[in-house]
């Protein structure tokens, strides 16, 4: 990983630096396709959870273009949104749209191990979808995701989880309807911060200035009201992904 700077065990977590957003996305993906890879060789069905956000999608664009994509069996990976917009099926605003606009599409994915959140025209309400989509995780055979991929926006989100709003709260249930989100659209459902948590290996993704002070936040500790990435480490390894625009205020 040329250029890589490995600041490791800050806090920890693991937080490996890349000079710039488009070198980040690139590792990030060949990263991916190593641990998918690892993980088909000890089992037979990986569970991968991820982002929207431009880097959530821009890395299935460099997931596309990277030879070693065919070192994975796409048809055995399980495919789930840390959060989803509650748009209708195709909306080109949805995370699972614009994931497969970006690349995502291209992989010989299973569509049945593609578990998208239904929108207003598959369900009839947010809170309906939430409930859906919990019950859809509960049902999968899986103790925990292998990989829970999350972006973070500057106010320290991460899914559709924002800071201070009632539905950070949510502990009683996998996935939570969110309303009057204060990054639009209003309408998400989201994983809570409980199942968000239910992985071997939780990586955030950041890249850019205007993210410095939510990543410093997220990787040194900050109360929910103040920041969400906080709140969710991975049960065998916490990752940080980031770029030196970044990595300021670390
Ligand atoms: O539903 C959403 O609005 C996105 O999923 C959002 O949570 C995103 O992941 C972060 O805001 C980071 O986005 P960027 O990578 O574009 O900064």
């Amino acid at each position: 990983m040329t250029g890589a700077n490995d600041l490791s065990q800050v806090h920890e977590v693991d937080v490996v630096v890349h000079p710039g957003k488009q070198e980040l996305s690139d590792a990030i993906a060949a990263r991916l396709v190593t641990a998918i890879a690892d993980v088909q060789a000890q089992r037979d069905i990986v569970h991968l959870s991820l982002t929207g956000g431009s880097l959530g999608s821009d890395l299935w664009a460099s997931v596309a273009a990277l030879p070693a994509r065919t070192a994975v069996d796409w048809s055995r990976v399980e495919l789930w949104w840390g959060d989803e917009r509650y748009l209708p099926a195709g909306d080109p605003d949805r995370n699972d749209v614009q994931n497969d606009a970006a690349g995502l599409a291209t992989l010989p994915l299973d569509p049945a191990r593609v578990h998208r959140v239904a929108g207003p025209d598959a369900s009839e309400s947010a809170e309906a979808s939430a409930e859906a989509y919990g019950d859809d995780v509960r049902a999968s055979d899986t103790d925990a995701f292998d990989v829970m991929i999350l972006g973070v926006g500057p106010d320290g989100h991460i899914a559709s989880l924002f800071p201070g709003h009632p539905a950070q709260q949510t502990s009683d249930a996998l996935a939570v309807a969110v309303h009057d989100s204060p990054k639009p659209p209003p309408d998400r459902v989201s994983l809570t911060f409980g199942a968000l948590g239910h992985a071997r290996e939780v990586w955030f993704i950041v890249a850019g200035a205007d993210k410095a002070e939510a990543v410093a936040r997220g990787i040194h500790g900050a109360p929910p009201e103040l920041n969400s990435a906080a709140q969710v480490k991975g049960r065998e390894r916490t990752l940080w992904l980031i770029d030196q625009d970044a990595a300021q205020a670390l």
